[in-house]
């Protein structure tokens, strides 16, 4: 599915991403855990073309991703929900979700979004500036979703949510990935959330993967030093 090898980044002459390889499988939930500051979103937007590359390579089914744009990586079935979300904030959830069709030359909504996320169905002529953080984060993905991805990333998606809600969002990716048949990469911080979720997790340090877990067998005491609890 998406494949990363020996991938390096940064910003001007500084290093940050190095020498990161890893493989999401299909339909596999995988999370990468770090600290502020440890080059969690580096990473994802160096796999969505929006930093270049500095030295290897990105690829989706064997296809390599190198040289194409953004647009063009969603086109080839990357979808990406940055941290803090990003939603149109004066345009409606309905013009909001049709924003991520663009790509798929569709006009209307997949039928499904709308009974993965049944609030966006009820609130589809709101603005979503006026949603709350846990529905904006929906909304989010539901775009991202709208562009028929093969694989998902999702950018500290518990970030600014309640904690009531962050079970619910739990559940709500797993379906996904059984109804989508889609795989997930996602960062986070946050462990019950990895816990509830992840079947596998790479952790990265200074932007280095140091470890790698199942989902199974996380735990505080293994994720302590690399947490700030
Ligand atoms: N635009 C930028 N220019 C220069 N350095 C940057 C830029 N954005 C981030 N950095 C640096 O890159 C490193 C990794 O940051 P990054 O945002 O990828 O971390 P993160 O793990 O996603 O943390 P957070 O949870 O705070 O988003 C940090 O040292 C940060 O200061």
């Amino acid at each position: 599915m998406l494949t990363v090898d020996s991938l390096s980044s940064g910003y001007g002459l500084s290093p940050i991403i190095h020498d990161c390889s890893f493989g999401v499988k299909p339909q596999e939930i995988l999370g990468v855990m770090g600290r502020n500051g440890m080059g969690k979103t580096t990473l994802f937007k160096t796999l969505m073309g929006m930093l270049p590359t500095w030295s290897g390579e990105v690829s989706i089914n064997d296809q390599s991703l190198d040289k194409r744009k953004p647009h063009e990586r969603v086109a080839s079935g990357i979808a990406y929900v940055p941290q803090g979300r990003h939603v149109f904030p004066t345009l409606t959830v309905e013009e909001n979700i049709l924003a991520g069709l663009e790509v798929t030359g569709r006009r209307e909504v997949p039928e499904d979004i709308y009974s993965l996320f049944p609030v966006l169905l009820e609130m589809r002529k709101r603005r979503a500036g006026n949603l709350s953080g846990g529905q904006q984060q929906q909304l989010a993905i539901a775009r991202a979703l709208a562009a028929d991805p093969k694989v998902l990333l999702l950018d500290e998606p518990t970030e600014g949510i309640q904690p009531s809600i962050i079970k619910e969002m739990a559940s709500s990716l797993k379906e996904i990935r059984d109804i989508r048949g889609v795989s997930i990469l996602f960062s986070e911080q946050v462990l019950s959330f990895s816990m509830a979720v992840a079947d596998r997790v790479l952790v990265i340090d200074r932007g280095y993967l140091v470890e790698e877990f199942s989902g199974s067998e996380l735990s505080e005491e293994k994720m302590a030093q690399y947490l700030s609890v």
